[in-house]
């Protein structure tokens, strides 16, 4: 202190009773300490990566391709000394891909900590920031009487991976086993009310890719029993691992869920994988980069208990994007071409969080080669994981190969029709909330049905009490809701309403509210018992069985979701407009297909005519060439016999008398002679050019 006292006396002049030196001193001493700090601590790092000291280091490496490193992110990020980092990034993807927005990650911040937060737009998307240790900088946890180094790096192999290191001084790596069953643990723990979705990628891994509220069973529409069965049969199989065993059977098995779109399919695997608390793992057959090896390197990378989703199996051999053009679940070399064009594999898009937004590039080549074997086998060779259950949905079930749906691969086989008018009275019941406890079946946990627009708003006062039904969810006006019913209700008065210009004008009756602005309320009040049934009844009653989807049913229920009364009862009248509107579309289809059918019938002709044309031209071209060989061929004769004839004329006696002859008389005269060799007029070559040849430009 004294060495500080003499080092800080010349820059203040000795007044050291003042509060500006008292101040300097601590601003002195502060910067004194923290570099002292920073200098021990470099040197404590340099000195643990030297030699020998690092050898008394266990480290153990953990890839973010695979599940540890998620486990370990979220016990670190709960841990004091990670928030205490002095040098940090900052990220809206959060350390743990499965919890994005939830509060787990204890060092997140975001919109809802502002005051009066609540005043914005309901539905709003609430951004977490995450504060994360950046790259390369080592940090050290106190874990079970140990010290941990900790250290986030990027895999130096181009793949821009991250890897978790973690190095402790100890004689064995039981304590990193400790670890890593924690962070395991206390994942889980917070997993448990949701389902974490993987993806495929072209890389033969696994990629997480969102995180889903639990589905409940009871938001489900089924016919009686159908659930049940299912559920149970999955829970049996789950329990049977030894008597697999004993009997020397493959400890798999398969669902074959097949029927028309919008059926509940995808629902129901979704809502039994959070029942049995199982994550799903989905392949699209029809990515462009799948093949064999692909597929058999996947279905051995599952873990031992979980759901593997096959999308539209009777896509799986072809790759075009709409289902309803021609797919089959026989192999075709066609299909197979690797020309065509790719179809990128359909990966959801989720949440900010997801690892399908590394900023690492992915190779996704274009090599589609799968082949039903190769679907075979990767589905129950001697690679393919056992413990898994294997769920297959198709809307073409006539489409698949039996090899493929045959039991042992597909063991049980569900249909889904359209909805029957019991379905129609479940999903009004359902729908739409009641007074009565039997009704709350969908207390609680209704969150997990898909909405177009799942608001996450604060909800109206009216509804807080049912926060979890459908009814609540729905996009509402919160509490301008209230000056919008009409002003005959009690409640409705201007008064009881939120503070808006001109309530507080008492001369004049407020003018009535227009119906079409009425019927904007987004939430229906609860009914009671009675009148649901009456409701739910009229409604069914009104819908035909077997024609509409549940799908359809239940987007038809939006459109009226806070008027149960409307939506019984218009609902005769929707059922014609769908048929009306079908029949149209049904119409306006035919039309374009004769439309095309024509046209593809006026080019086949087109093109029949070029080929007749071609055709008739390649004739001619024949024949030409024909006569002028011909042409050739007369020449050469003619030129022959003239030159025969004339060696003949020169050497017989005749010939030669007459030599003699016109030797005495003298030369003859050029007329003479020109007379003489004139050959046969009928021969000569520039006749014969006169026969007239087709012309090959007509
Ligand atoms: N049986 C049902 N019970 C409850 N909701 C259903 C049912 N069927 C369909 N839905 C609703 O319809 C929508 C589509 O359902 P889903 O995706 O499960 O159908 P799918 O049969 O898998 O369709 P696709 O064959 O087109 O994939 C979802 O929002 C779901 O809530």
């Amino acid at each position: 202190m004294d060495a500080l006292k003499s080092l800080v006396q010349p820059l203040v002049g000795g007044a050291g009773g003042s509060s500006v030196i008292d101040g300097m001193k601590l601003v002195v001493l502060g910067g004194t300490v923290e570099t002292a700090r920073r200098v021990s601590s470099s040197a404590w790092y340099a000195l643990q990566r030297s030699w020998p000291i690092s050898t008394f280091f266990l480290t153990a490496h953990f890839s973010e391709e695979d599940y540890p490193y998620d486990w370990l992110m979220l016990w670190l990020s709960r841990r004091p000394e990670w928030q205490r980092s002095r040098e940090f990034e900052t990220t809206t993807r959060t350390t743990t891909p499965g919890f994005s927005g939830s509060r787990s990650v204890d060092n997140s911040f975001g919109d809802d900590e502002d005051e009066g937060d609540e005043d914005g737009p309901p539905g709003k998307v609430k951004t977490r920031v995450v504060f994360q240790p950046t790259f390369d900088t080592t940090h050290t946890i106190y874990y079970k009487g140990h010290w941990l180094r900790v250290r986030r790096s990027k895999k130096t192999d181009g793949s821009g991976c991250e890897v978790l290191s973690i190095s402790v001084v100890a004689r064995n790596n039981s304590i990193l086993k400790q670890l890593v069953l924690q962070a395991k643990k206390e994942y889980e723990a917070e997993a448990i009310h949701r389902i974490q979705i993987y993806f495929a990628d072209s890389h033969g891994s696994w990629r997480w890719t969102d995180s889903r509220h639990k589905r409940p069973m009871s938001s489900i529409v089924l016919n009686p029993g159908v659930k049940e069965m299912l559920l149970n049969d999955t829970r049996d199989f789950l329990k049977s691992e030894k008597w697999y065993a004993d009997r020397g059977i493959p400890f798999r098995r398969g669902y074959l869920l097949h029927g028309v779109p919008g059926s509940g399919k995808s629902s129901l695997i979704h809502a039994i994988a959070g029942e049995l608390m199982l994550d799903i793992y989905v392949v699209s057959l029809s990515s462009s980069w799948i093949s064999d090896s692909t597929l058999t390197t996947l279905m051995g990378r599952v873990p031992a208990r979980c759901i593997v989703l096959l999308e539209d199996l009777d896509a799986a051999f072809t790759r075009s994007v709409t289902r309803d053009k021609s797919s089959t679940g026989t192999p075709d070399s066609s299909n197979n071409n690797s020309n065509e064009e790719s179809t990128a594999p359909e990966q959801p898009t989720s949440s900010s969080s997801g690892r399908h937004r590394r900023s690492h590039k992915e190779h996704i080549s274009d090599v589609n080669t799968l082949s039903l074997s190769g679907l075979l086998n990767a589905l129950d060779g001697v690679a393919a994981a056992e413990g898994r259950i294997l769920f297959a949905t198709t809307n073409h079930l006539e489409r698949l190969d039996p090899a493929l749906s045959r039991p042992g691969r597909m063991d049980v086989w569900i249909e889904f029709k359209n909805a029957s008018k019991w379905q129609a009275e479940a999903l009004f019941r359902n729908f739409f909330p009641s007074t009565e406890s039997d009704n709350e079946v969908l207390e609680g946990d209704l969150e997990g049905i898909e909405l177009p627009n799942p608001p996450s708003g604060p909800q109206s006062p009216a509804s807080s009490s049912h926060s979890s039904t459908l009814w609540s969810l729905s996009p509402s006006f919160s509490s301008s809701t209230a000056s919008l019913v009409s002003p005959s209700s009690k409640n409705t008065t201007p008064e009881s309403g939120p503070e808006v210009f001109g309530a507080k004008n008492q001369a004049y009756l407020p003018p009535p509210v227009e119906e079409h602005i009425a019927a904007c309320q987004h939430s229906a009040k609860p009914l009671d018992g009675e009148k649901l049934a009456q409701l739910a009844k009229k409604f069914a009653d009104s819908i035909p069985d077997d024609e509409f989807s549940v799908a359809a049913l239940q987007g038809y229920l939006l459109k009226n979701k806070s008027q149960p009364e409307s939506a019984a009862n218009e609902a005769a009248a929707w059922v014609i407009s769908e048929r009306e509107l079908k029949e149209r579309l049904r119409k306006e289809k035919e039309a374009r297909d004769l439309k095309e059918k024509l046209d593809r019938e006026k080019r086949r002709k087109e093109l029949l005519e070029k080929e007749k044309e071609k055709a008739e031209l390649e004739k001619k071209e024949l024949e030409l060439a024909k006569l002028r060989q011909q042409l050739q061929d007369q020449e050469t004769k003619d030129k022959a016999d003239g030159e025969k004839k004339s060696t003949e004329d020169s050497t017989s006696p005749a010939a030669e008398a007459a030599k003699e002859e016109d030797t005495k008389s003298g030369p003859a005269t050029d007329d003479d002679s020109d007379e003489e060799n004139t050959p046969p007029s009928s021969s000569t070559p520039s006749e014969v050019a006169w026969i007239q040849v087709p012309d090959s430009s007509s």
